[in-house]
C-alpha cells in the first residue's frame, strides 16, 4: 500500500515537472514574442491564471486589451500557447496579402484540427477538393438549387412535422440533420445523403473532429499524442461511413467503365468531381471517404451555427416574419425554388449576413502560423511559429463601418445596398458572400471560405423555406436563447428548443 509520504512525493514531483515543463515550454516563445503586449502575466504558472481567465471570459480580456493598446497586435495565453491578436484593418490587410509561405493558413488548419488525429494529413498535403468547392459547386448552383430544395422540403417533413399545435424541437440538434442531409445531397447524391446511418456518421465525425482537435490543446505538447488516440473515434466512424459509400463507389465505377468517364447520367455531386481529379491513392475507397467526410466536417457544423444563430433572431423578432414572407413569396410566385429567385431575396440575404456579423462562429478568425519572422507593414515583426488570428467582432461592430453597430437590424444590409446604388457602387459588395474588412464571417482574401456561395444558397433556401411555411418562436416569447462561449468560439445555444407549427397566417391561399 502506498503510504502518504508517497503520495505527497508525488504530488511535489508533479507539481515540480509542470512547472518546468511551462518554464521550458513558454520562457523560449515568451522571450521571442516580449515586445509584443501581453493580456495578463508572462511569468511560467502566472501565465496558467491569465489563460484561465482568457479560457472563461475571452471577449472581456480582448476587448480590455485592445482599450489598452487600440492600434497595435497583441499576444493572449492560449491554454498552453500564445496566440497573437490583430484586428485592425490595416493589419488584416496585411494578412490577407501574405501568400502560404509567409504565413500559413494549411499550416494553421493543420494545428487547430490536429490533423494527424483527426481528418488526417493527406487532406492539407493535397487539398484538391478546394478548387471543387470554389468551382465546380459554385458553378453548378444553378442546377443544384432545385434539388437541395427538394431535399430539404423532405427533411423537413420529416424533422419538424408541420402540425396546428406547437411542438419543441431542439434547434441545433435538428439543424445538423437537416444541414447534413440536405448537403449531401450536392455531396454524394441521393439516396445515400437521406440514409440515417450517413447522416449520423456525418454529424458524429463532424462533433469528434471537433472533439479531438480541442480537448488535447489543454495539456503540454508531450501528452498530445497519446490523449489524442485515447479520445479519438475519428478511424471508427471512417470505417463506418466507407461501409455506406462503397457501394455507391462501386456503381459509379462500373457505369463509367460501361458508359464512359464523362456520360450524360454523370450524377451531379461533389463525389463525382473528386473521383475524377483523385490520382493514385487518393482514388482508393478509403481515401475518397475520408475526402467526403472532411467535406463534411467543413461544412455542417458552419452552416448549422449559421443556420441555428439566424432562427434564433427570427423566432425572437416575429416583426421579421410578415415582410420575409412577403419578398419570399412574391419571388418564388415569379421564378419557382431557383437560384435566380435566391439571387431576387436582399430582405433573406440581409437577415442573414446580419446574423453572421453580430454572431460570427468564432471571435478569432482566420488562423495563421507565421512561416518565417514576419513584419508588419507598421513596423511589429512576429517570429517565425507565431499562431496569429483576426478578432473578427472588432471590425463587425466597428462604427467606422456601420451604424448602431451593436443593434440587430435585420434588413441593415438592404438599406446599404440601396445607398451603394443610388451613389453608382456596386449592390454586391453586401451580398452575404461578399467578404470585406467590415465582413469577416468566411474570412476574407485568398483563403476566404470556398464554399460560402453554396452555403449561402443553402441557408435562403432553408430560411425562406421555414418562412414560407412555419411559424416559429421561442419558448419564453422574445426572449433569444444565450450563446455558449467555449474559450473564443460562438456556439448558439445547443440545448435550447424553439416552438415550431405549421403557418397559420397565409398571405395568399396556397
Ligand atoms: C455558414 C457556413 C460557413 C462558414 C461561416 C464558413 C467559414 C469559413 C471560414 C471563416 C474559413 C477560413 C477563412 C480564412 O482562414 O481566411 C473557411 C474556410 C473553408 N471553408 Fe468554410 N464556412 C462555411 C461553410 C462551408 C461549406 C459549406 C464548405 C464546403 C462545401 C466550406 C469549405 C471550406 C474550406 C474547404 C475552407 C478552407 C479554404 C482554404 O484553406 O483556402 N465551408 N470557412
Amino acid at each position: 500500500m502506498p503510504s502518504m509520504l508517497d503520495y505527497q512525493l508525488t504530488a511535489v514531483c508533479l507539481v515540480t515537472a509542470v512547472y518546468f515543463l511551462t518554464l521550458s515550454v513558454f520562457t523560449g516563445s515568451t522571450r521571442k514574442l516580449r515586445h509584443i503586449p501581453t493580456a495578463g502575466f508572462t511569468m511560467p504558472i502566472l501565465f496558467l491564471f491569465s489563460s484561465v481567465r482568457y479560457f472563461l471570459d475571452a471577449r472581456s480580456v480582448i476587448e480590455e486589451s485592445i482599450a489598452k493598446w487600440p492600434t497595435s497586435i497583441f499576444k493572449i495565453p492560449y491554454l498552453l500557447e500564445w496566440l497573437v491578436i490583430i484586428h485592425q484593418p490595416s493589419h488584416i490587410e496585411d494578412l490577407r496579402k501574405m501568400p502560404e509561405h509567409i504565413l500559413s493558413s494549411l499550416k494553421a488548419f493543420e494545428y487547430v484540427f490536429q490533423l494527424a488525429y483527426t481528418l488526417g494529413h493527406h487532406i492539407n498535403e493535397n487539398p484538391y477538393h478546394v478548387p471543387i468547392i470554389r468551382t465546380q459547386l459554385t458553378r453548378s448552383l444553378p442546377l443544384l438549387v432545385p434539388e437541395i430544395h427538394d431535399e430539404l422540403v423532405q427533411a423537413f417533413k420529416h424533422y419538424i412535422p408541420l402540425t396546428d399545435d406547437w411542438s419543441e424541437i431542439k434547434a441545433l440538434d435538428t439543424a445538423m440533420k437537416i444541414i447534413s442531409r440536405t448537403s449531401n445531397r450536392a455531396f454524394v447524391g441521393a439516396p445515400l445523403c437521406r440514409n440515417p446511418e450517413w447522416i449520423e456518421v456525418n454529424v458524429q465525425y463532424t462533433l469528434d473532429v471537433i472533439k479531438v482537435a480541442s480537448i488535447p490543446r489543454f495539456f503540454p505538447a508531450f501528452m498530445r499524442p497519446y490523449l489524442n488516440k485515447l479520445i479519438s473515434q475519428v478511424g471508427k466512424r471512417t470505417e463506418k461511413a466507407l461501409e455506406l459509400l462503397r457501394p455507391v463507389l462501386k456503381g459509379r465505377r462500373t457505369e463509367r467503365e460501361q458508359k464512359g468517364e464523362n456520360h450524360p447520367d454523370k450524377p451531379l455531386d461533389i463525389l463525382s468531381w473528386i473521383m475524377d481529379e483523385a490520382k493514385g491513392e487518393e482514388a482508393e475507397e478509403w481515401y475518397l471517404t475520408s475526402r467526403v467526410l472532411a467535406i463534411n466536417a467543413g461544412a455542417i457544423h458552419t452552416t448549422s451555427m449559421g443556420f441555428t444563430q439566424a432562427l434564433y433572431d427570427l423566432a425572437a423578432r416575429q416583426e421579421y416574419v410578415q415582410p420575409l414572407r412577403e419578398e419570399v413569396e412574391k419571388v418564388i410566385a415569379r421564378e419557382g425554388w431557383t437560384k435566380a429567385a435566391l439571387d431576387q431575396m436582399p430582405q433573406v440575404d440581409s437577415f442573414l449576413k446580419e446574423s453572421q456579423r453580430l454572431r460570427p462562429m468564432g471571435l478569432n478568425l482566420m488562423g495563421r502560423i507565421a512561416m518565417q519572422d514576419y513584419t508588419f507593414s507598421d513596423g511589429t515583426t512576429i517570429p517565425a511559429g507565431t499562431m496569429i488570428a483576426v478578432y473578427v467582432v472588432d471590425d463587425h461592430t466597428s462604427e467606422e463601418f456601420y451604424e448602431n453597430p451593436l443593434e440587430f437590424d435585420g434588413f441593415r444590409f438592404v438599406k446599404k445596398r440601396q445607398n451603394a446604388v443610388s451613389s453608382g457602387q456596386t449592390e454586391k459588395r453586401f451580398d452575404l458572400v461578399t467578404t470585406g474588412l467590415d465582413s469577416l464571417g468566411f474570412g476574407h482574401g485568398r483563403h476566404a471560405c470556398p464554399g460560402r456561395y453554396f452555403a449561402s444558397s443553402e441557408l435562403k433556401l432553408i430560411l425562406a423555406h421555414i418562412v414560407m411555411n412555419y411559424d416559429v418562436r421561442t419558448v419564453e416569447e422574445g426572449v433569444r436563447p444565450e450563446d455558449l462561449h467555449i474559450i473564443d468560439n460562438c456556439i448558439p445555444n445547443p440545448t435550447a428548443k424553439l416552438l415550431f407549427r405549421r403557418r397559420q397566417n397565409y398571405l395568399r391561399s396556397h
